[in-house]
């Protein structure tokens, strides 16, 4: 089946409210099921993210785990995110490469990349967020944590004060995304604080029924912004 083009990934990020980073679950069932829940649950785009203990995916594992990712997200219409790698994104027709401050600059991923793929940053700070909501060749930022996370140890949460200073004080037509600690407890301060999006981990990979931990968030995301 042909990738979307450029236009089309861009559509479907501006609609996008939910955004799940998983690992390659070696270790607890199946990569597919669980894709295939979270999808019909309503989760936009899917990163594959193996980062938690033990040793690295070798390239091969990573492959192939993208390549089940990539068939489920075909199957719900989603969006396939890789993570730090632009040679990987480009293997696989990804339509999402995420980078963080310490990863490739955004530029050299341009040249691997080409226009299509969409680039997302990690941001940390307010003058980080106002760098990536300017960047050439940004297409989404990342606003976090908004709380400690064990899946990002050593990460300093700036909390949902930054979430705040970024709602109210960067100018930017960019997606960006609230992440860290959220879970659907926390989605309604996530709103006031006035983020739209949300990136999560644990609170769907380590959901007992991932589909309705997904259709949840997705509802309390999409619901009308308290107060
Ligand atoms: C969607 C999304 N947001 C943030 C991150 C974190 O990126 P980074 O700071 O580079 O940390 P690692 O995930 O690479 O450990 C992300 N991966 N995805
Ligand atoms: C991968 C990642 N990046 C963060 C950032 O702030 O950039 S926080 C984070 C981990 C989010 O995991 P959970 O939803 O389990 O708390
Ligand atoms: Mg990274």
């Amino acid at each position: 089946m042909p990738g979307l083009n450029g236009d089309q990934i861009r559509q479907r990020l501006s609609g996008a409210r939910l955004y799940l980073c998983t690992d390659a679950r070696r270790t607890r069932g199946d990569l597919a099921e669980f894709a295939d829940a979270a999808l019909a649950g309503g989760v936009d785009i899917v990163q594959l993210r193996d980062k938690t203990g033990g040793a690295p995916l070798e390239a091969r594992q990573e492959i192939e785990a993208l390549e089940v990712l990539a068939e489920a997200c075909a199957r719900h219409g989603a969006l396939l995110s890789v993570n730090d790698r632009a040679d990987v994104a480009l293997a696989v027709g990804a339509d999402v490469l995420h980078l963080g401050q310490d990863d490739l600059p955004v530029a050299v991923a341009r040249r691997v990349l080409g226009d299509d793929p969409v680039v997302g940053r990690s941001t940390h700070s307010l003058e980080q967020a106002r760098a990536a909501a300017a960047e050439p060749g940004v297409d989404y930022f990342c606003v976090g944590p908004c709380w400690p996370t064990p899946t990002k140890p050593g990460r300093e949460a700036p909390g949902l004060g930054l979430v705040r200073s970024v709602a109210d004080e960067v100018a930017t037509v960019r997606p960006w995304f609230a992440i860290g600690g959220i879970d659907l407890a926390r989605v309604p301060e996530v709103l006031t604080a006035g983020a739209e999006r949300a990136v999560v981990v644990r609170a769907i990979t380590e959901a007992e029924d991932p589909r309705a931990a997904a259709a949840s968030l997705r509802e309390a995301l999409t619901a009308r912004r308290p107060g």
